[in-house]
C-alpha cells in the first residue's frame, strides 16, 4: 500500500478536501486506509499564535494518480480554520531517503564546497583573522573568525537553521532556540543523531591542514570577509560530512541483517570496512577534481582565450580535502551513528 512515489506528488495534489474538525479519536488511529500518521503543523501567517499551533492530521488516499487526497484534522481551536492556513510538508515520509537519493545529495553538496573554496582562495592568508590576540573585540575572547561564526550561528539559530537536522553549530553551547514557527523536518534519523557533532575536528582540521593549502600567504586587510567566506565554507563542509548520518540510515535500513550485530557488538572496524565502498570514493575524488578545474577557470567571451590555463585555485586542494578529511569524517559519522542506533 505504501508508495514513497505517490507520498512524494503530495506536494502537487491537485485537490484536497478540508474536512475540519472531525469526530475522529485518538484511538481509532490507524484506519486501515490510513497509510500514514503524520504530525503536521499548519501555519497561519495571519494569526498571531500561528506559530504555536499544531495539529494531529492523517490522511486518507486511493494510490492512482491525481486522486483525491482527504486531510481530515484534529483542530484543538477549530474557529482557527480558514482559508489561508498553509499546509507545510517536509520531507516527512521515510522513503524519501535512499542510497542513490543520499549520494545525489552529496554530488550536489560538492557544488557548494567547491564554490566555497573558490570563494576562499580569493582571499590571502589574511593570519589575522585566526589571531586571538588582534581581534580585541569587548566583551568577547576569541578570534575574527570565531566571533563572526559564533555570532551569525546566533543569528542562524534563532532564524531555525538548527531545527533542520542536516545542520550542526560549530558553537553548539549557549545557542538560543528557535524563534520562528516550526517546520516539520524528517524524523527519518533515530534520536542518538542529536548526539553527534564532530565540528571541532572539522573546525580545527580547516584551521590548521586545508588553509595552508589554499590560501597564498599574504595581508590584503579584508579580515571580515575573509572570515564569512571561512563561515560559509565551514558549513558546506560540516553539512555534507554530517550528511554521514544519512547514508547511515540508508545503509541501516538497506541491510539490518549486516549491521546489527556489528552495532551490537561495537566492532568500529567492521563497520567501517561495510560501509566503505571503495570504487564510489575515487569516483568522488576524481568528480570534485573536476568540478574544481570547471568551476575555477576563468570565463572569457572569446572562446580562443577561454581558460587560458588559469584557474581561480589549484583543484587538487579540492581532491586532498575530500581524500584526507571530507570522505574520513563523514565516515566516522556513519560509523558513530551506527553504534548508536540500536540503543
Ligand atoms: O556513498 C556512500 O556510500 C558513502 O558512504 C559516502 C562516501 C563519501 O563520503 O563520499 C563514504 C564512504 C563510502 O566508501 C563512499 C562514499
Amino acid at each position: 500500500m505504501w508508495d514513497p512515489h505517490v507520498c512524494l506528488r503530495l506536494w502537487q495534489v491537485p485537490t484536497w478536501k478540508e474536512d475540519g474538525n472531525t469526530n475522529t479519536q485518538l484511538s481509532s488511529f490507524p484506519p486501515t486506509n490510513v497509510f500514514s500518521f503524520l504530525h503536521y503543523q499548519f501555519i497561519n501567517p495571519f494569526h498571531p499564535l500561528s506559530s504555536s499551533l499544531s495539529f494531529l492530521c492523517y490522511i486518507k488516499y486511493k494510490p492512482q494518480k491525481g486522486s483525491l487526497i482527504q486531510l481530515q484534522f484534529k483542530f484543538p481551536q477549530p474557529h482557527f480554520i480558514s482559508s489561508t492556513l498553509i499546509p507545510r510538508m517536509a520531507k516527512a515520509e521515510e522513503n524519501v531517503y535512499t542510497l542513490a537519493s543520499v549520494r545525489e545529495d552529496l554530488i550536489r553538496q560538492e557544488d557548494t564546497i567547491v564554490y566555497g573554496l573558490i570563494e576562499r582562495a580569493k582571499f590571502p592568508s589574511n593570519s589575522h583573522t585566526y589571531d586571538e590576540k588582534y581581534a580585541q573585540i569587548p566583551g568577547f575572547y576569541g578570534s575574527l573568525v570565531e566571533f563572526v561564526v559564533k555570532n551569525t550561528e546566533d543569528v542562524q539559530a534563532k532564524a531555525g537553521r538548527y531545527t533542520n537536522p542536516e545542520e550542526n553549530p560549530f558553537f553548539p553551547e549557549n545557542l538560543p532556540p528557535s524563534s520562528v514557527p516550526s517546520y516539520p523536518f524528517s524524523q527519518f534519523l533515530h534520536p542518538g543523531a542529536a548526539s553527534i557533532n564532530i565540528n571541532k575536528s572539522v573546525w580545527k582540521m580547516y584551521l590548521r591542514d586545508l588553509l595552508p593549502l589554499l590560501a597564498t600567504s599574504g595581508d590584503d586587510g579584508n579580515y571580515a570577509q575573509t572570515a564569512a567566506a571561512d563561515l560559509s565554507l565551514l558549513q558546506a563542509i560540516s553539512r555534507r560530512i554530517h550528511y554521514g548520518k544519512f547514508v547511515a540510515e540508508v545503509k541501516f535500513r538497506d541491510a539490518p541483517q549486516d549491521y546489527e550485530p556489528l552495532i551490537r557488538a561495537k566492532d568500529r572496524e567492521g563497520l567501517m570496512k561495510l560501509l566503505t565502498f571503495t570504487s564510489v570514493e575515487e569516483t568522488v575524488r576524481k568528480r570534485v577534481e573536476k568540478k574544481a578545474t570547471v568551476f575555477g577557470q576563468e570565463v572569457s567571451l572569446d572562446s580562443d582565450n577561454d581558460g587560458n590555463g588559469k584557474s581561480k585555485f589549484d583543484p587538487t586542494v579540492a581532491s586532498r580535502l575530500y581524500k584526507n578529511w571530507v570522505i574520513p569524517l563523514t565516515k566516522e559519522v556513519q560509523v558513530e551513528y551506527l553504534l548508536r542506533r540500536v540503543d
